[in-house]
């Protein structure tokens, strides 16, 4: 990923703060802002690639979801072994896609990738080894990710994995408040002020609806998913494998 502006965008205080949308104000500082917010990222990245060459069968399609600036497709296109696959990025942020386009295109790999403007809600699956949702179902809306995830569980081979990575909520709300100070705390340890973390909080409240771990699997496993486990948690931050 290329180097990108430092994440300004809620330093001064708002009159009002507007609700978060991935605009090209959010595409500048992206890579900055989802590596100083949500601890771990660079690993679940580096293990979606091994992950790739684990589950990327010869001839089929592998899926990223809401792949902004293409960091795990890039990584996968690293990593894959598999012979004649193609890897195809969906983001229905135009800003992002414009963006994410040049980021595919300096980087030389034997897989071909392809980024589409698209809605992941109703987006044709088919034949897919492999697919990802780092960080993008919990900005669907709820009652939309029941429809997501049983299109990608019908469009998966059998075997084939989907990585997928979300910020939790809890029912418990002292676990909830201990996880959210862990993470307010890594934030600020990565610059940003308490302004800044009020402000961004406030920003994503309506638009980014977390779920719980638990209804995450029961989803899975309704929709048809047979092996199911987490693999990674740090604070509130978890990413999930669910295997066909
Ligand atoms: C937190 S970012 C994902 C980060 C990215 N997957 C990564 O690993 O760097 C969420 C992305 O999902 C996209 N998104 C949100 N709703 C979407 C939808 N309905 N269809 C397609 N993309 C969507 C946003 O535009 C944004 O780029
Ligand atoms: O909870 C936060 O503060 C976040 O910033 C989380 C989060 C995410 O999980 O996707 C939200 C929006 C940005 O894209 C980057 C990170």
């Amino acid at each position: 990923m290329t180097r990108s502006e430092t994440d300004l965008i809620f330093s001064n205080k708002q009159s009002k703060v507007k609700d978060f949308t991935f605009d090209a104000q959010v595409v500048e500082v992206f890579p900055d802002m989802i590596s100083r917010s949500v601890p771990g990222y660079n690993t679940i990245i580096e293990t979606i690639a091994q992950l790739s060459q684990q589950y990327v069968s010869n001839n089929s399609n592998i899926y990223d979801l809401g792949c902004s600036l293409g960091a795990a497709t890039l990584a996968m296109r690293k990593a894959i072994t598999a012979q004649n696959c193609q890897i195809i990025g969906v983001d229905n942020s135009t800003a992002m896609v414009e963006r994410c386009k040049m980021h595919i295109n300096a980087f030389k790999g034997e897989t071909p990738a392809e980024i589409v403007e698209g809605n992941i809600v109703d987006y044709p699956i088919h034949n897919a080894s492999m697919v990802v949702l780092n960080f993008t179902l919990q900005f669907i809306e709820p009652n939309l990710r029941e429809q997501v995830i049983n299109n990608i569980a019908n469009g998966l081979l059998p075997g084939g994995a989907l990585v997928l990575s979300e910020k939790l909520s809890t029912d418990d709300q002292t676990c909830q408040n201990l996880l959210t100070d862990l993470h307010h705390n890594f934030k600020r340890a990565n610059g940003y002020s308490d302004l800044e973390i009020a402000q961004k909080r406030t920003a994503l409240e309506k638009v980014m609806l977390t779920d719980t771990v638990d209804t995450q699997i029961t989803r899975l496993k309704n929709a048809g998913f047979t092996h199911v486990t987490p693999w990674f948690q740090c604070f509130n931050f978890y990413s999930l494998v669910a295997i066909k």
